[in-house]
């Protein structure tokens, strides 16, 4: 088998420069027939994977392996080619760690690499997709995401986090999971609602006259640094699980959002709505952040999620 690994060394702010040499020792030692690339600016990760996968055939299999945050494994994902021939391992070196937590990954950076070169489970994990844009009429722009994909404050969180000088200060402190937490509190008070209407594989349509705060889509269950938005997502099933909250005053969203990191935000039914379905078409009246697994997915009104038909081999453990 042959390893190809997409580095980003300044994941985490930089702190697991050492990590690169300890995994070269040990694939070393192992004698494992393998190339490493790391990324120089965003971007990167994406074009690596798409030349990396181009080359993997049935006679030409290949795991591909990326080491970083869930911003790296995003950009992975959008560059791959999915096919059975190939496999794929993360290394996470992030600060939020949603999909390691999600997927029960170890973050112990050369435990994880142990399971990748002698893997004993994998999982056909589902890859979501993500169509926005401004009216049912365009085109829109195609992302994929293997986390989540959230529209309005979620997004606006992300939006901010990425900038925050806050989150080299936490990552600094061993605390950057927290980025999202702070950054939430920042900009809750002052975030607007917006009407909308989401319709559930193209039959089951809702509206939201009162506006909402966020809609996600969750293929794994984490978000945001560990809440618990939807407690039954399962990423190998063939559903996307939703977590929709519509207005509140924001001072019980206060009292509610911390609940989510426990996934009891659920028991508040009349303004958190928690939905399951192939395909979902969410329009707002207002254009709202976007992001896919926490990277900045630019500012749109409509947005249509559903799954790629053909899975990705993710080496668990
Ligand atoms: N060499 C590089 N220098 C600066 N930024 C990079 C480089 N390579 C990739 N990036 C960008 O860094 C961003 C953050 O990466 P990533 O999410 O993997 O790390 P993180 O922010 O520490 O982790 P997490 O998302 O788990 O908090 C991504 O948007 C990626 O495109």
């Amino acid at each position: 088998m042959f390893y190809y690994f997409i580095i980003n060394p300044s994941s985490s702010s930089g702190k697991h420069k050492t990590l690169w040499r300890e995994i070269k020792e040990q694939l070393e030692k192992e004698e494992i027939n393998y190339k490493i690339a790391a990324t120089k600016k965003t971007g990167d990760a994406k074009r690596l994977a798409r030349e990396a996968s181009l080359q993997v055939s049935e006679t030409n299999p290949c795991t591909i392996v990326a080491i970083g945050g869930d911003g790296t494994v995003n950009e992975v994902v959008n560059g791959l080619i999915l096919s059975p021939f190939l496999s794929f391992g993360y290394i996470p070196t992030g600060s939020g760690n949603d999909l390691a937590r999600g997927l029960g990954l170890s973050k112990e950076p050369l435990e994880a690499l142990a399971f990748i070169l002698h893997p004993k489970e994998k999982k056909a994990v589902r890859i979501g997709k993500i169509v926005t844009k401004d009216n049912e009429e365009e085109e829109g722009e195609k992302r994929r995401f293997i986390i989540s994909s959230g529209a309005g404050f979620d997004a606006a969180v992300c939006h901010h986090s990425i900038q925050s000088k806050i989150k080299n200060m936490l990552n600094f402190l061993h605390f950057g999971k927290l980025t999202y937490l702070f950054t939430a509190l920042k900009l809750l008070m002052k975030y607007p609602y917006t009407k909308a209407e989401l319709v559930l594989d193209n039959q089951n349509r809702k509206e939201y006259q009162r506006g909402i705060l966020f809609s996600v889509f969750m293929n794994t269950r984490y978000e945001g640094g560990g809440f618990l938005f939807c407690p039954e997502a399962e990423p190998c099933d063939d559903f996307l699980d939703i977590c929709l909250v519509e207005k509140l005053p924001k001072l019980m969203i206060l009292c509610v959002l911390p609940t989510a990191f426990f996934g009891k935000h659920v028991i508040f039914k009349k303004m958190v709505h928690i939905e399951r379905c192939k395909k979902a078409v969410l329009t707002m009246e207002e254009a709202v952040p976007i992001h896919t697994d926490g990277e900045n997915a630019g500012v749109k009104k409509v947005v249509e999620v559903s799954l790629e038909e053909q899975p990705l081999n993710f080496i668990i453990r």
